[in-house]
């Protein structure tokens, strides 16, 4: 594929905010789209981020701009990972080139960055419940003029349990919430699920839309319906439903209005739409067919891939190549991927269970090979850690591979229907410490502190990849209860990921160096961090460190950890998660419950959230770089006659 580009935007660069964008004719919004796409093509190659979602969200955020008063006016972004033109069209198009960037702007909206980012985006399905209950505040505040709600959300995240819920609710309240539904008939995979052949249903009885929607509008010129006739409206709807061969609508059944499909490129069309039903009274859908990618043929042809796709050439659409030279590491998401594959075949009862992140986890490995042992349960995690406890509890060994800050969403889940029954669920927690460039939302900080609390439940935190298969293989071979392993986003260290796997022994941890001014306990891949520190305090400093992988949060390993304080030394805690909660707390309360008095610095993310960034920037930031690591080694080996921990800091 050849694109030629201009190099300026002569309509883009007139628009500084939205009020910018309204002056504009509707037949330049055509011109406009197109220069927003090459904005994006051209920025999106050398500065990656979410590319497919946003390439065929061009018009219908044009067209909510336009039509909406925004900022007074609310849009409310679902997942936000869609919202790049939203951040271009409303003060953010010169910095965008900082997108994802440390000190740059956020690759979601982030209300502490714009007042146009009307809500914290990042995780999918709560933009209906956020949007209504603006909605709701405005009414109860008697705002006038009335403020409109915008609720915009995917075929994908509208099909997560939060997202019902939020439709439940707003139909059955007095509001205004107008909700757009983006159906691009894709997740990041493709779409799964019953709502999603429903989708599609739709599309195919558009004609039948289009007759309502437009009969629905003569009568409203002819003045024999308004607005606030919503009952004869109702009655009218149903009359016609019933002519034309009762024709069933899931929204409308549940008194939301629902208007479309709509090609959602067609901008004049959008604008429309949006300009007739935006004072309408009551809850309604708007439901535009759009497609992810549109504009940029390799990314329409393959949009899965296209989602997040790294650099890429702008002219050809040829993506920067990953390292995959032989003796080159893995990914970690990839080692678990071929690892539960090679354990499914020879053990029957293994299944996989992924909620809308086959690729992103790589259970989708197993699931070439294996179709009928992997389900997809589309976005829905809390339903996914239920449905393994089901699974469970009727003999099979359900690996549940979920990022780690998506499981937050299914807390109660993992102690209500997992754990109370013991049931030997093996909970695969991906993208487990900071993330990166996704930042605040995404990272996976919060696991070991909210899984550690959860009696009957085993913590583990490879430290390497055969590491990561022993863990595996253990959990299959054990099997009596529930066990969390959480492995980072990206590539682990080792030339050959393949080991000959074997059982360990929970709750052991292992002595990597010796030593006796102080003893770093690490846990997990940030081991590798600390054991650099170690070599650089004894090599620079002369410090004889002694470092530990405790490999098991839970159950902490009693024996070690009666050697390590006996030593009387200072202890020094490290781990890709939050100190509050976590390895450092866990040990300080084994110190205490054991009667020892040390003195414990903890390594770890301070008690605040962390920005967008990379990995290695933000780990310099929390201090949990080598370098950082080995300064607090020299620090804690200097003789202190007082008892401290540094457990606020
Ligand atoms: C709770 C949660 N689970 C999973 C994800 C990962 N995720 C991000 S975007 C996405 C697909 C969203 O699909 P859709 O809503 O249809 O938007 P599209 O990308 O197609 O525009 C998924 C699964 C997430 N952000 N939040
Ligand atoms: C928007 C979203 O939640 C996902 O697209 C996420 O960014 C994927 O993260 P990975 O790139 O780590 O798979
Ligand atoms: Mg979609």
């Amino acid at each position: 594929m050849t694109t030629s580009f201009r190099n300026n935007y002569p309509i883009l660069e007139t628009i500084d905010s939205p009020e910018d964008l309204r002056k504009l004719d509707v037949p330049q919004l055509t011109g406009l789209c197109s220069e927003l796409r090459q904005f994006l093509i051209m920025n999106l190659s050398s500065n990656p981020g979410h590319f497919a979602s946003n390439m065929g969200a061009v018009e219908l955020t044009v067209g909510l701009h336009y039509v909406f008063n925004t900022p007074y006016d609310r849009i409310v972004w679902d997942v936000g990972h869609q919202a790049y033109v939203h951040k271009i069209l409303t003060g953010r198009r010169q910095k965008f080139h900082t997108n994802r960037k440390l000190n740059g702007i956020s690759g979601f909206p982030n209300p502490e960055e714009s007042m146009y980012d009307t809500f914290t985006a990042g995780h999918a399905s709560n933009s209906i419940s956020a949007a209504l209950g603006m909605a709701m505040a405005s009414q109860i505040k008697g705002e006038n003029p009335r403020r409109n709600v915008v609720a915009v959300i995917g075929d994908a995240s509208i099909s997560g349990g939060l997202a019902f819920e939020g439709i439940n609710n707003a139909a059955s309240n007095r509001n205004n919430l107008l909700i757009i539904l983006n159906d691009n008939d894709m997740s990041i995979d493709r779409n799964t699920g019953a709502l999603s052949s429903y989708l599609a249903h739709l599309n195919t009885t558009k004609a039948y839309n289009r007759f309502r929607y437009k009969t629905y509008n003569l009568l409203k010129r002819l003045h024999l319906v308004s607005d606030r006739q919503k009952g004869f409206i109702m009655r009218f709807n149903n009359s016609v439903k019933s002519l034309l061969a009762r024709q069933q609508n899931i929204f409308e059944g549940l008194n939301i209005r629902y208007f479309g499909p709509i090609d959602g490129h067609d901008i004049d069309r959008i604008v429309r739409v949006l300009s007739d039903i935006k004072d309408m009274d009551g809850p309604k859908i708007l439901h535009l067919k759009t497609r992810k990618g549109k504009g940029f043929a390799p990314a329409e042809t393959d949009p899965a891939t296209w989602h997040a796709p790294g650099k890429f050439n702008p002219q050809t659409g040829e993506r920067q190549a990953e390292n995959t030279k032989t003796g080159s590491p893995a990914k970690y998401q990839d080692v678990f991927g071929h690892t539960l594959k090679e354990l499914a075949e020879t053990n029957k009862r293994i299944v996989g269970i992924t909620a809308a992140m086959s690729s992103g986890t790589s259970i989708d490995i197993m699931q070439q090979s294996m179709p009928d042992r992997v389900f997809d349960v589309g976005i829905s995690e809390g339903h996914a850690v239920t449905f393994a406890g089901g699974l469970a509890k009727d003999g099979l060994l359900p690996y549940v591979a979920i990022y780690s800050s998506f499981l937050q969403r299914a807390y109660d889940h993992i102690i209500h229907d997992v754990a109370i029954q013991r049931l030997p669920v093996t909970f695969c927690i991906d993208r487990a410490g900071l993330v990166g460039e996704d930042g605040v939302t995404h990272h996976g900080v919060y696991d070991m502190a909210y899984m550690r609390t959860i009696p009957n439940m085993t913590v583990a935190a490879p430290r390497n990849e055969h590491w990561l298969r022993n863990l595996m293989f253990t959990s299959s071979k054990k099997a009596s209860g529930p066990i969390a392993i959480r492995y980072p986003r990206g590539k682990g260290e080792l030339p050959e990921w393949k080991n000959e796997m074997h059982e360990i022994e929970i709750g052991k941890g292992e002595c990597l160096v010796e030593g006796d001014r102080v003893a770093v306990l690490a846990v997990g891949t940030i081991v590798s961090q600390a054991l650099k520190a170690v070599e650089k305090a004894k090599s620079e400093y002369g410090i004889n460190a002694a470092l530990y992988d405790m490999v098991f949060i839970k159950p902490l390993d009693n024996e070690l950890l009666h050697d390590i304080a006996k030593k009387n030394c200072v202890i020094i805690t490290v781990e890709d998660g939050v100190k509050r909660g976590g390895l450092g707390s866990a040990v300080m309360e084994w110190l205490a419950a054991h009667e020892y008095k040390r003195i414990v610095r903890t390594i770890g993310i301070p008690d605040q959230f962390i920005t967008h960034g990379t990995v290695a920037e933000l780990h310099k930031i929390c201090g949990m770089d080598a370098e950082s690591i080995c300064n607090a080694i020299v620090d804690a080996s200097k003789p202190k006659n007082y008892y401290i921990n540094d457990f606020n800091k």
